[in-house]
Parts: structure tokens; C-alpha cells; sequence
């Protein structure tokens, strides 16, 4: 792969569930050193396509790769080879409640890996210092706020040093404080490992300041896109609306559905 491969890259992807089209025409990429945030209304599809480019779906058409290499034609060891080079941190990035923080970062490791004691616990508190949790090794889940636990399950999430990172909504739930610590982390750690990240937020002012692109999605398609600057400019009626949290534009406040009054029973009024 040359560096100037892009790590992930989608053309023209078109995804369905069933016979309920979802995704039209998506094309997008990545590259070393880049965060990419997917912004869009509620069920447009941002995470579905997580779940495409991880591997998790598979595309009805169209080109998912990643490092130059097609993912649908992966064989099982491939996709799975490629999964480890996939870090994924989700909306509660749940930790293994009966194992303390050191044994959940360590579990990855575990997992994969025939390694000795001593790198094991290397490793480990090698990723916890990164996150700023090297004294928290010995606690256990239950013993942290949010904002600690969310930075234990991103220490995990980087335990096998991946190409990748998706994060889903990795901000869901945090005070402004926490918050804007894992924003720093997250560019940081984007930064430090040379990685490519996709951030799938709803959170505009805290996002903007780390991301370097911004792809708008509405209704599966990608109807924006452009550096934080160009979207906080733009003159896009979809961007704008999304930016400025307005009520009313081209972002329907409805889903569509058969007309009110048929639906109640009451036929077609004249
Ligand atoms: N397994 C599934 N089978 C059928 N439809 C699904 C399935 N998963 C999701 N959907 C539908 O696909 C649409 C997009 O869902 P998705 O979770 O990708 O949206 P999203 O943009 O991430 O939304 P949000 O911001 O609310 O998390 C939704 O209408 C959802 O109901």
C-alpha cells in the first residue's frame, strides 16, 4: 500500500435492509492522520455504515476498502485480521463489570496475543498513562465516574495499537469537563498513533474543533461535506439547518408515512 492510500474508502456504496433502501451512493475516505466526522438527523444511517466499513454488513453495491483492499472479497482470516486493526469505541463503551480496569485492557491482549506477564502489564499501563488512568489500574468498574470509565474503555479500544478508529456517539452522556477530555484524547491519541479516525457525533462545537473533514448525512445520502471551516460557512439549506439546530428546513420532522387521515380511518378528505 503507498501512504498516500487512503486507509478506508467507500465508492458508491448502496446498502439496503431487506427490500428498505438505506444507504444511496455513499462515497468517502480516510486517511493516516485524519478524523472524519458523519453528522446527520436521527436514522440516516451513520451507523449503519460504521457497521459496513468494520465489516459487521456487507454493501448491496458498490466498493468498501480498506488500505487498498476490497472488503466484501476478504476471506473469514482476512476480515478478521482486519477487525483487529479496528479500534471501535461506542456510545457506552461498555467495560467487563466483574474484571478491574488493568484485566479489561488486558483482555484484548489476552484475547490475541501469546505475550508474557510482564509486556502484558507493560502494554497496559503504557495505554492507561495515555488516557491519564495509569493510577485507576487496580479499580474496578463500579469505582469510576463516567467520564473515567469512557477513557478506560478507549485505552481498551487502542489496546492493539489499530490503523483504525470508529467511534459512535463517544461523547453520549458526559459532563462538558469529560467531554471535552475525551475530545482531546481522541485527537491526541489520533494524532500520536498515526491512525484514521471516523466520528459519528452529534456533538457539532466539540467536534468541529478536532475533525478535519465533516460529512453530512440525510435520509442516506451524503448532501454535505467539507472542512469544519467550509461547514461553518456553508450555505447548504441541509448544513445550515444541522449547524443551527433549526426546526425547519430540508430535514423532515416527520417520517414519511401513509396520509394522517387514511391512517386514522377517516378516508381522503376533500
Ligand atoms: N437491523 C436493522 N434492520 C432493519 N432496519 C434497521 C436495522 N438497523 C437499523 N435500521 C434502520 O436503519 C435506519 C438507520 O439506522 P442507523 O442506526 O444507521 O441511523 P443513525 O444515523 O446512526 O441514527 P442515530 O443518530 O439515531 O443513532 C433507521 O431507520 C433504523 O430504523
Amino acid at each position: 500500500m503507498s501512504t498516500s492510500t487512503p486507509l478506508i474508502e467507500l465508492a458508491n456504496v448502496h446498502f439496503s435492509y431487506g427490500e428498505t433502501p438505506l444507504l444511496d451512493s455513499i462515497s468517502m475516505s480516510v486517511s493516516r492522520g485524519e478524523i472524519v466526522a458523519l453528522m446527520g438527523g436521527s436514522g440516516s444511517g451513520k451507523t449503519t455504515l460504521l457497521k459496513l466499513i468494520s465489516g459487521q454488513l456487507s454493501q448491496q453495491s458498490g466498493s468498501i476498502k480498506f488500505q487498498g483492499e476490497e472488503v466484501t472479497s476478504q476471506t473469514h482470516k482476512q476480515r478478521l485480521a482486519m477487525r483487529k486493526q479496528m479500534g471501535m469505541l461506542f456510545q457506552f463503551g461498555a467495560l467487563f463489570t466483574d474484571l478491574s480496569v488493568f484485566e479489561n485492557i488486558a483482555f484484548p491482549l489476552r484475547e490475541h496475543f501469546q505475550l508474557s506477564e510482564q509486556t502484558i502489564r507493560d502494554l497496559v499501563l503504557m495505554k492507561l498513562h495515555a488516557v491519564g488512568l495509569r493510577g485507576a489500574a487496580n479499580l474496578m468498574p463500579h469505582e469510576l465516574s463516567g467520564g473515567m470509565a469512557r477513557r478506560v474503555a478507549l485505552a481498551r479500544a487502542i489496546a492493539l495499537d489499530p490503523l483504525v478508529m470508529l467511534y459512535d456517539e463517544p461523547f453520549t452522556g458526559l459532563d462538558p469537563i469529560s467531554l471535552s477530555i475525551i475530545a482531546d484524547l481522541i485527537k491526541e491519541l489520533n494524532d500520536a498513533l498515526g491512525t484514521g479516525s471516523i466520528l459519528v457525533t452529534h456533538n457539532i462545537p466539540e467536534s468541529l474543533k478536532i475533525v478535519d473533514k465533516v460529512y453530512f448525512m440525510s435520509s442516506g445520502k451524503i448532501v454535505g461535506q467539507g472542512t469544519p471551516d467550509e461547514i461553518l460557512n456553508s450555505t447548504d439549506p441541509y448544513v445550515h439547518q444541522f449547524i443551527h439546530a433549526e426546526p425547519d428546513g430540508p430535514v423532515a420532522f416527520h417520517k414519511p408515512a401513509p396520509s394522517y387521515t387514511a391512517d386514522l380511518g377517516l378516508g381522503e378528505q376533500p
